[in-house]
């Protein structure tokens, strides 16, 4: 028999990330090539943008994906995220070439504040909500501060673009294939300030750490290479990262729908306290998923590197949340 098709809502989605990612969440790449869904798309209230949305769906009729139980195009949040099981929340205003997150900061915390309090009226009480837009962790801080009637470990931010590019780094640089890497975590911001870790790495079984065994090129090259990687990608292509970052969208709903069986992933969570970061913080954490839950990899040790790292990039997200106080 087959599955009930489950409602996942994206926003945003007559723009790039959009583009990108709605015709492989409809070819089951998301959530499983035997789920049915029923995709919610929410756009800015303007013709240009509702038209832009109208090609996007009659390019998805024309695929005729066998998954796509039913689609529809929306301008009100409450509407767009009425019974959704996940809900992508891409829609935001990307950054132009020479702006820093902090520039977008305002603009996007009135955009969040309003999908939170939506998804909090009208979303499944058990939506995973995964926020992409940027500045992406303080993003989600304030839709899930905004959306108290829900449990606030629903509420995610993608890192995961940051792991990708971390491991394929590091691919490059010791030739062991990228997808036998295990045990990477970025924590913190998806910023500059990230915290590209590989220290506990492995393929194959052996120490990544022991084979780039370079702390020079980690501190010099590895880290300022994947913290400035969007911005490399902005110059190159005078357009933000669009389908890397639908991919790790993509990756980071798989892993915490379907279970990441053992593996550690990177998520944007809110903090429980561990590691020291205080509670609620939007951190990416190492974390292995099974039956749509996550759990935070415990007892890892810090040493005084990492350690200054991790404050760096904690004191960059209280400042961000400090910004949007008076908000919430
Ligand atoms: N977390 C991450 O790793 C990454 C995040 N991003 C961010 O993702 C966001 C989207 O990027 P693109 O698709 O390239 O941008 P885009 O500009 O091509 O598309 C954004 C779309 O969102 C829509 N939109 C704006 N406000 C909205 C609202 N309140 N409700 C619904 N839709 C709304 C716009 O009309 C536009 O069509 C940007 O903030 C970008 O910085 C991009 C790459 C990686
Ligand atoms: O840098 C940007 O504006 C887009 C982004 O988040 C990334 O590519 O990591």
């Amino acid at each position: 028999m087959s599955k009930k098709p489950v409602r996942v809502a994206v926003t945003g989605a007559a723009g790039q990330i959009g583009y990108a990612i709605l015709f492989r969440i409809a070819a089951g790449e998301m959530l499983g090539k035997d789920q049915p869904v029923i995709l919610q798309l929410l756009e800015i209230p303007d013709e240009k943008a509702q038209k832009a949305l109208k090609g996007v769906m009659m390019e998805l009729q024309d695929c005729a994906f066998p998954l796509l139980a039913g689609m529809e195009a929306y301008a009100d949040p409450v509407a767009a995220f009425k019974d959704t099981d996940y809900a992508l929340l891409v829609g935001a205003r990307p950054r132009g070439p020479g702006m820093e997150r902090a520039d977008l900061l305002a603009a996007n915390a009135q955009i969040f504040t309003a999908q939170g309090k939506a998804l909090d009226k009208s979303a499944s009480r058990n939506v995973k909500v995964l926020v992409v837009g940027n500045p992406a962790n303080t993003n989600a801080y304030i839709a899930m501060k905004s959306a108290p009637s829900l449990p606030r470990e629903n509420f995610t931010a993608m890192l995961r673009l940051d792991h990708n590019r971390a491991a394929s780094q590091i691919a490059a640089k010791t030739g062991v294939a990228v997808g036998d890497i295990e045990k990477l975590t970025v924590w913190g911001n998806h910023s500059p300030s990230m915290y590209a870790d590989y220290r506990f790495a492995t393929a194959g079984g052996k120490s990544i750490k022991d084979m780039i065994n370079d702390q020079e090129w980690n501190a010099n090259t590895f880290l300022p290479t994947v913290g400035k990687r969007g911005a490399a990608i902005i110059e190159a292509r005078g357009l933000s990262s669009a389908a890397s970052a639908a991919n790790a969208a993509i990756d980071h709903m798989r892993d915490w729908a379907l279970g990441s069986n053992g593996k550690w992933v990177t998520m944007g969570i809110p903090s429980n306290g561990d590691y020291g970061i205080p509670k609620d913080i939007m951190f990416g954490f190492p974390v292995v998923t099974s039956n749509g839950k996550y759990e935070v990899v415990k007892g890892l040790d810090i040493d005084a590197f990492s350690q200054e790292r991790i404050n760096k990039t904690l004191k960059e997200l209280q400042e961000e949340q400090a910004g949007v106080a008076h908000l919430l």
